[in-house]
Formats: structure tokens, sequence, C-alpha cells
């Protein structure tokens, strides 16, 4: 049985239709309805769907008969395609023998693929090259064929074309994943080894891993051991998503499935781990997944205090299958207790924070994101900053350093030139440069702080969408930085602090000082707002009292009408907080970011 499965991804840019792809291969195989079809499948969460991005890896097994009257069981294991969840992508790759490299046949190859796709060849994967969208008029197979070879270097004369639209060529990719696709290796009479590709909590069943079978089989009722931990549990289902989840009674040799063995420890089955049998233990783990370095950090805080122990109940939760996220209790003077976060990227830190509050209806403050920074004491003590405030007094410090990636970019001739004035403009030096037909590769160093703010925003648009960028951390270097502080009537703002490049400094304090006034709202007296640098203001600003209480016009009047302003009121308060006698809402500590918004 083990020769008639295939283990694969499906590596693509986003909107370049692998869901539309993993939809059609559900239908060949009969997994779903027509009914069932007609929302897409694969990307369960609910942000997903309306962002229209895949954020966490899935899998599902279908079973299709081939041309040859064989049936074999495929798992396709889905892959995030945006560059902050690249680390998602090696998890994926890691329980595959194959992937589908899908292009859009009308755009062509974007940096993002690029990469994915070195991952998957670096690990040993049969890379077979798609070209979708075929059936627009826009597309051409021939130059995008070109396109792969040059820029990937992997033979693509063989390309496979389909519209995963109409369904044109698509049986025949799945012919060519059977044929080109080898089988999983691996002992299924030897000692059980499960590599956990996920894991994630279901408040009913406790912790769900979906695992890979690397060696020997997993059945129901048997007594397993998490090898990290060294706890046993006992089995309790296991099954597989076809897309719906089916259970079964053994996960075999090379499959893939879902594991449910009553762990109610969210830190119970960690991603990259590996279960083994509790009589018959392996001898050794299987290699786990790099470790990610989070890049991002910001603080949130519940805007009601009372909620901390259940916001600090559902990032445990989040990190079970979130392995990149990460966070540490933090106090501060203007929001009071929180956590500093850790993340990829700013849309990881996005879509973190709106699970929280969806998933778990918490109402949450955040701090404008910064990058870590090691800061170097006169003393020789090396100090990781992760929040802006707590940057030592420079006169103690002997350097501060800020962390620089290597940016790789692709996009059309055209848009060398404004690109490069975008990288230069963000601190960058130029590395290399090279053509591909009427594509440029670029490589830029730039430092991580000018990046991960409105980098991929920026870059978008002045390529007109065209560009496409991904990027790998290179090294920390010193830089001359300072740090920028807010006071409100006299006090420091802990939460408005932010580290800037010396030369950008005294602009963007303006920069913050203004936007900070159109922010906060008037109040009954004179909020003074001032920007500093170590000792210096360097800008001022006033938000004028109110004269007049909002509601009194109302008095007297008609009670809805006045209600109906209370509500308002309160709604525009839900993302408020007090500091002294000052409301600050959301918006301010986002205000750090505004400074690129004038283009
Ligand atoms: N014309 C045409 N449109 C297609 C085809 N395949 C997908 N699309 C469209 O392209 C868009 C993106 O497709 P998706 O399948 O959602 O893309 P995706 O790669 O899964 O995107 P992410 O989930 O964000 O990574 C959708 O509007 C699809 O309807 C195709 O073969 N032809």
């Amino acid at each position: 049985m083990q020769d008639h499965i295939r283990n694969f991804s499906i590596i693509a840019h986003i909107d370049h239709g692998k869901s539309t792809l993993a939809d059609r291969f559900i239908q060949i195989c009969g997994g779903l309805s027509e009914r069932e079809m007609a929302a897409q499948v694969l990307d369960s969460m609910d942000i997903e769907r309306e962002r229209g991005i895949t954020i966490k890896a899935q899998a599902v097994r279908l079973n299709y008969t081939a041309d040859n009257g064989e049936t074999y069981q495929l798992n396709l294991i889905d892959t995030p395609g945006h560059v902050d969840f690249s680390y998602e992508v090696s998890r994926s790759l890691a329980a595959c023998e194959g992937a589908l490299l899908v292009v859009d046949a009308s755009q062509g190859v974007e940096a993002q693929s690029v990469a994915n796709c070195y991952t998957a060849i670096e690990q040993d994967l049969d890379v077979v090259p798609v070209l979708n969208k075929i059936d627009l008029p826009a597309a051409e197979p021939e130059r995008v064929i070109t396109q792969i070879e040059d820029v990937i270097g992997i033979e693509a004369r063989d390309a496979l074309t389909c519209s995963a639209k109409t369904g044109l060529g698509v049986r025949e990719i799945l012919e060519q994943l059977v044929s080109r696709v080898p089988p999983p290796q691996g002992n299924p009479q030897g000692e059980l080894q499960a590599l956990i590709i996920d894991s994630w909590f279901d408040n009913y069943l406790g912790v769900v891993s979906l695992v890979r079978i690397v060696n020997g089989r997993l059945a129901k009722g048997e007594k397993i051991r998490v090898m990290s931990t060294g706890q046993s549990h006992q089995v309790d289902h296991v099954g597989y998503a076809s897309p719906k989840r089916v259970l079964c009674d053994a996960l075999e040799c090379g499959e893939v499935g879902i594991v449910i063995a009553g762990i109610k420890n969210v830190d119970g089955a960690p991603v990259g781990d590996t279960l083994t049998s509790a009589e018959q233990p392996a001898q050794a783990p299987l290699p786990g997944f790099q470790l990610v370095q989070p890049r991002v950090f910001a603080g949130l805080y519940p805007v009601d205090a009372d909620d901390f122990e259940d916001f600090r109940e559902a990032l445990q939760k989040l990190r079970l299958n979130d392995s990149a996220l990460n966070f540490e209790p933090e106090t501060s003077g203007a929001l009071g207790f929180g956590f500093r976060c850790g993340f990829l990227g700013m849309l990881h830190m996005e879509i973190v924070q709106e699970r929280l509050e969806r998933e778990y209806s918490l109402n949450l403050i955040s701090t404008a994101p910064t990058v870590v920074y090691k800061a170097m004491t006169r003393g020789g003590e090396e100090l990781e900053v992760e929040n802006p405030a707590e940057l030592p007094d420079p006169a103690t410090l002997e350097s501060v350093l800020e962390p620089v990636i290597l940016a790789r970019i692709l996009l059309p001739q055209e848009f060398i030139g404004a690109v490069m004035q975008l990288c230069m403009e963000k601190r960058g030096t130029q590395r290399k440069m090279q053509y591909h037909g009427s594509q440029v590769s670029m490589e830029f160093e730039l430092p991580l702080a000018e990046v991960v703010l409105n980098f991929f925003d920026r870059l978008k648009s002045i390529s007109r969408g065209f560009a496409s960028f991904e990027y790998e951390f290179l090294r920390f270097e010193p830089a001359d930085l300072v740090k920028l502080e807010v006071m409100i009537n006299g006090d420091k703002v802990d939460a408005l602090a932010t580290i800037a490049h010396r030369a950008d400094a005294e602009r963007r304090g303006r920069q913050l000082a203004e936007a900070l006034r159109e922010i906060i709202p008037r109040q009954m007296f004179d909020v003074a707002i001032q920007a500093s640098i170590g000792s210096r203001i360097i800008a001022r600003t006033t938000v004028k009292a109110l004269r007049k209480n909002v509601t009194a016009k109302c008095y007297g009047g008609d009670a809805t009408r006045k209600r109906k302003l209370l509500e308002k009121q309160k709604a525009g308060k839900k993302r408020m907080k007090q500091f002294g006698k000052v409301e600050i809402p959301q918006d301010a500590f986002m205000a750090v970011l505004s400074r690129d918004q004038k283009d």
C-alpha cells in the first residue's frame, strides 16, 4: 500500500490559483458533493477566507483512480504563500516527497515562489512545474517556461498547463503526480516515529495534531509518547480530512493524518516534535524543523485589565500551532499589564491580533511594532532590546546594533529606477543585479526596521503590483540610532517610544507630535504633547481644551438621540487607554508608523 501513497504540496505565489486547483483535485477525487464544493474548502479559518490567503498548513487525503486503473492515496499538504510565513512552508514540505510549482501563466514567477521552490529542492523534493490560468488571453506559457528555467533553474520544457478555473488539464496533473513523485520511504515494521507537522487546540478534544508517519504505524488505543516532554498519552482517535474529517483505525507508514490523544496541556505536542510508541519507543526523535526567530515585536495589552488572564491563556493556545509567536509579560506605565509579543512580520502580527480578538473575544490595544536591537554597554554587556522604551541611557552605551537583511526583489525592467530609489531611501545598499529576459532580479542589504513597516506596500505600489520580494536575515550591524520619546502633559509615555536613525529622528519626532495632536481627542483641559531625543525637546504641540459637554445639547431632548450619542461615544472609547487624565486612542500608538504615509 505504501507504494500507492503520494505526499505533495503546492508551491504558489498568492493568487496564482492554489486553492482553486486544490478544489479541483477534491472534486475529481470525489471528496465532496457539489454543494459542499461551493465554498473553497482548504482555507478553513475565517480570517483566511476573508483575506483570501492561506496561513495554516492543513492536509487533505484524496483517493485518485489513475488511468492505469489503480487507486492512489494522495495527501495534499497545504502551504501558505505570504513572505511572512515561509517557515511554515518548510514545515509542510518536510512531510512531502513532491511539490507542484504552480505559476500563473499570465503573471510569471514571483520572488516568493522562487524562495519556496529552493526550499523544496533543498529538501530533495521532486518539483513539477504547472502553468495555471492558461484560459486567460494574457497567458504566455512560452515566456513563463523560459523564466522558470532562467530564474529558478529547473527543467520546465515539459511543464504542465492547466486552468484550475475550467478544469482543463487538471486530471493530467494528478497523473503526472503519480508517475513523477516517488512514494514515501520508511520502515512499516520499525518503531513508530511520527513527525508533528501542526498542532492546534480544540475546546472539546484538546490538542489535535497533524502528523506524518515516518516509520512504523500508529493505531487507535495505543499508548504514545511525546519525545520532547517524555509524557505518555492514550490515542483516542486517528483520522484524516477528506476534506471532511474521517476517523480510522490506524495511520500507516508514509501516511499523513490527525491524532487526538486527550492532551489537554497546550504545550503537550509541539510542532516539529516526534511521537513514538510508549511500549517500544524509537531510539531518537526525527530531525525537527528549524526554529524561527521572531523579527518584529510589539506590546499587546487588553483594553480591560480584567482580561489579562484570558489573554495569557489565548496566547498559549495560539502558540501551540504557531511556533513563531513569542510572548513575555510586560508592564507599561501607560498601558498596564500586557505582553511583549514577537512576530515574523507585520502580516503575522495583524493576523495574530485579529485571531485573538475574533476567536477569543479579546479587545486589545497594540503598540507600534519594532525590530529587535542589540545594545552594547560600556561594561561589555550585550542587551537585546525588544521594546524601545528599554533602550538604556546613551551615555552607558558603546554602540547600538540593528538587524540587516538581504532582500531579493524580482521585477520587470521598467521599474528598476523606482525600486532603486525606494531602497536607497530606506538606507539600502545594492549587492547584485541580474537580467532574466524582461525581468530583473536585484539584491539589496537593508535595515530590517525600514522593511517591516511598509516596504512591501510601497514596493507594490511603485511597481504597479509587479515587483515581488522575499528576504532573509543577515547580521546585526552598528548604526547611529537614538531613542525618540513622547511626553504627554509632562509625563513620558513608554508605549510611544521608538528607536530611529539619528538623521531621520527630528523629522519623525515632529511628524509624530503633529499626528498625535490630530489623534488625541480634545479633553476638558489643554493637552501638551512633546517629542524628545534624550533631554532635548524637538517638537511641541497642544490639543486645545474642549469647551462644551458633548451631550449638553441633548439634555431635555429626545432620549433615543441621547442614548445613540452615548453609545457612539462608548464604541469610540473601546480602544482607548487612560493615561493620567488623558485618553489615548489606539491610533496614537500606530502614529509612530505614519511617517511614510505621505507617498
Ligand atoms: N482565469 C482563471 N482564473 C483563475 C484560475 N485559477 C484561479 N483563478 C482565479 O485566481 C484567483 C486566485 O485564486 P486562488 O485559488 O484563491 O489563489 P491562491 O493561490 O489559493 O491564493 P492564496 O490562498 O491567497 O494563496 C481567484 O479569483 C480565482 O478564481 C484559472 O485557471 N483561470
